[in-house]
């Protein structure tokens, strides 16, 4: 069974003088454990989807199954129960200004009225968790961005959720904190097995830590792979650009197909492919001649998908051959 079920969800928002269908019908299936991420450009939908996930917005069609209980059917009452069950984090921290790191972590505890020594316990058990012991009676004026969101997430898991939703966790954070905070996050997948669903308009993040991934424009998912195909053999045309946007991978901007002779190929090749050496077999075995224009390489969670963007000048007969070789060598080619 999966975690989360997302069935047919929409959601619209209306004035007296427009509508706007911000999610539209979107199902989507999360299995424990996994890291989710939903990845779309600015107004595609993905907060309102997030937000969907604990009824924060409320849908206007569609099912939101966690653990099998239909959240939509939910009165207040058992909502704020299965609530506890998804702590959430966001791209501006949301931590309360008056309050201390200690009693930030503290709310949700004292909200369940547990007990203070219990309370005292969990909150420096937390704070060792997120590396903040030294932190504990800081104000969130006092403290940086990356450390405010371990605050952030340290109050998120605080009651034990099965669920983590993180609404642009980390956009507001620099490369190198980006980093930290993703690592805390798979960490926190890893040894407490909670799943973590994500939303972000950046591909690094998609790259760094998820599993899966959902793509949205126009409030619909529009593609849904897993990590290595869609870096691999992406989908949508989007889904292309998401990933040109990474760092190295320019090959878009400066290799226009009419500024060359030959045939343009773009290869892509996972794990085992990667560490072949394709192109001297292909040069070897066929009578062409290869000119290459650009090669980069991915580390995704679980392996390493390469790109490589050739040149091939020959006969057509010639290049079909080199385009059989690859697929048998477990290379996927794309002519650009
Ligand atoms: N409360 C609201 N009332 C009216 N329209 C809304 C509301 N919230 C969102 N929208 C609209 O719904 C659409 C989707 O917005 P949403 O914030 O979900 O997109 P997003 O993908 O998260 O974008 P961003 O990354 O910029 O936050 C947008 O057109 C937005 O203007």
């Amino acid at each position: 069974m999966f975690l989360i079920e997302i069935s047919n969800v929409s959601k619209k928002f209306s004035n007296s003088t427009t509508e706007i269908d911000a999610v539209k019908n979107v199902s989507l299936k999360i299995n424990k454990g996994e890291i989710f991420g939903i990845i779309g450009l600015s107004g595609a939908g993905k907060s309102t989807l997030i937000r969907c996930l604990n009824r924060l917005e409320e849908p206007t069609e569609g099912h939101i199954l966690i653990d099998g209980v239909d959240l939509i059917n939910l009165d207040k009452k058992d909502l704020r129960k299965e609530r506890k069950e998804i702590g959430m984090i966001f791209q501006h921290f949301n931590l309360l200004s008056q309050k201390n790191v200690y009693d930030n972590i503290a709310l949700p505890l004292q909200l369940e009225k547990m007990d203070k020594a219990k309370i005292d316990n969990r909150v420096n058990e937390l704070l060792e968790y997120v590396d903040l012991k030294d932190k504990k009676h800081s104000y969130p004026s006092e403290l940086s961005g990356g450390q405010k969101q371990r605050v952030a997430i340290a109050r998120a898991i605080a009651n034990n959720p099965k669920i983590l939703l993180s609404d642009e966790g980390t956009s507001a954070l620099d490369p190198k904190t980006t980093k930290s905070i993703l690592n805390l996050l798979k960490k926190i997948r890893d040894e407490l097995n909670i799943t973590i669903v994500m939303i972000t308009h950046q591909m690094e993040v998609v790259k760094e830590v998820c599993d899966r991934v959902a793509i949205m424009e126009n409030g619909q998912v529009i593609e849904e792979n897993t990590v290595e195909n869609l870096f691999k053999e992406p989908k949508t045309k989007i889904a292309k650009t998401f990933i040109n946007s990474l760092q190295g991978n320019i090959e878009d901007e400066i290799i226009h197909p009419n500024d060359f002779q030959g045939k343009l190929i773009r290869l892509s090749f996972l794990g085992n492919s990667a560490k072949k050496p394709i192109v001297s077999k292909v040069i070897r075995n066929f009578n062409i001649d290869i000119n290459i224009l650009s090669g980069n390489i991915n580390k995704l969670q679980s392996t390493n998908v390469g790109h490589l963007v050739l040149e091939l000048i020959g006969e057509d007969e010639e290049i079909n051959k080199v385009f059989l070789f690859l697929k048998n060598e477990d290379v996927h080619v794309e002519v650009i």
